[in-house]
């Protein structure tokens, strides 16, 4: 029995580009996911991963197709909105939302010509749209991700018959690594105590937004069981990448000078053996989504502060390097990084 009702989904796939703004809810929600993909493929420059620079680690993607990836995601996400709208989270509605997942794997898939662009992101954006459209709006981040593990540990009935021996089921059979479905089931621990406070504690400290999102991006690198990681280059490389990434954190971040210097050797090492935080840079673009969707008033948790992450991010304020020196959008890489 097919669990996607197709009136529905032919209203939503011929739906003019989501407005942020205005329109229906599962629509602004949707638009603010896509906003939320494009805006962390962009932030340059990224360890490992596709930025304005080019690849990274990924010789077969650029940020054209995560670009297109991310647009073709839309239908997706709003069809999951919709399917919540203040619904509490039960098995019919995990394995609707399992399909709509699925589907929107395949919608990456013809965007991209093949390519894995977004399935992490799909997972994780999928379950915080989810879980935001399930409650009314202004509703605490920490509430939203706690629906989003719920939804998350409801088993997906369908899920049996589409299994495939997947990077991420290798890491766990491997190295006892829990990856995405367990980052997810707990609620999002790194989001919401590293990857927040680490926005917050950077803005706050008088940093530019993108050196905020960077800082962000290593504070849950150091920590995050990637499989994305593990399965290119074992446990013995994330374990390393972790500590190189909290070398950087106790330099201060990217904006001070050792900072930096420890960043560029992170990035130099993660590009010369083809290793990707891709779920480092999910959460990232999870945690924009959150601000953006729930609003920052519906941020309200302060765990990240009082574990003490403030100290991970030393003195955040000194601007160095080519990272600091610039205002506008987008962070700049350093010249001649595009051709490295
Ligand atoms: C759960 C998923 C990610 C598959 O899990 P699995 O670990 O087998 O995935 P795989 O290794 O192929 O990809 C994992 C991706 O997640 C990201 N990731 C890896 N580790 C982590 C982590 N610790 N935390 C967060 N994200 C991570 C990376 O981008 C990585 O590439 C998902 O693709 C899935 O089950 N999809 C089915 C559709 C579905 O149920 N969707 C739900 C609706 S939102
Ligand atoms: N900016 C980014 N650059 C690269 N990957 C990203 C980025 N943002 C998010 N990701 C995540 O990283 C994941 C890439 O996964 P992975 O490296 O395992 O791809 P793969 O092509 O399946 O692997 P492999 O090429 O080793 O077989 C995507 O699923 C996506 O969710």
């Amino acid at each position: 029995m097919s669990v996607v009702d197709p009136a529905r989904e032919t209203t939503a796939l011929s739906r003019s580009a989501p407005n942020l703004d205005a329109g229906p809810r599962a629509d602004r929600l949707a638009a603010h996911a896509v906003r939320a993909l494009i805006e962390e493929a962009a932030l340059t420059p990224k360890p490992g991963l596709v930025d304005r620079r080019g690849g990274g680690a990924h010789p077969d993607m650029d940020l054209h197709l995560m670009e297109r990836s991310a647009e073709a995601l839309g239908p997706a996400f709003a069809l999951m909105a919709d399917a919540c709208d203040s619904r509490a989270p039960d098995e019919a509605l995990r394995r609707r939302l399992g399909a709509l997942g699925r589907r929107a794997e395949e919608d990456m898939l013809t965007a991209t010509g093949g390519v894995n662009t977004h399935r992490g992101a799909i997972w994780a954006l999928g379950l915080l749209v989810s879980a935001t459209a399930i409650h009314p709006d202004g509703t605490p981040a920490a509430e939203i991700v706690g629906t989003a593990g719920r939804i998350a540990r409801i088993p997906d009935p369908a899920v049996a018959r589409y299994a495939v021996p997947t990077h991420g089921a290798r890491a766990l059979a491997r190295y006892g690594l829990r990856g995405a479905r367990g980052e997810a089931a707990d609620g999002f621990p790194t989001l919401v105590s590293r990857v927040l406070p680490v926005l917050r504690i950077s803005r706050a400290a008088g940093l530019d937004e993108e050196h905020a999102r960077i800082n962000a991006l290593i504070g849950a690198l150091a920590v995050l069981d990637d499989t994305c990681l593990a399965h290119r280059g074992g446990v013995a490389a994330l374990r390393e990448v972790q500590r190189m990434a909290a070398d950087v954190l106790e330099a201060g971040g990217t904006s001070t000078t050792s900072g930096y210097e420890l960043f560029t050797r992170l990035d130099d090492t993660l590009r010369r053996d083809r290793l990707s935080p891709g779920g480092s840079a999910d959460l990232l673009a999870g945690a924009l989504f959150l601000e953006r969707a729930a609003g920052p008033d519906a941020i309200a948790s302060r765990a990240g502060e009082e574990r003490g992450e403030m100290d991970v991010i030393g003195d955040p304020v000194r601007p160095a390097g080519p990272v600091a020196a610039r205002g506008g959008s987008g962070v700049r890489a350093r010249p001649g990084d595009a051709s490295r």
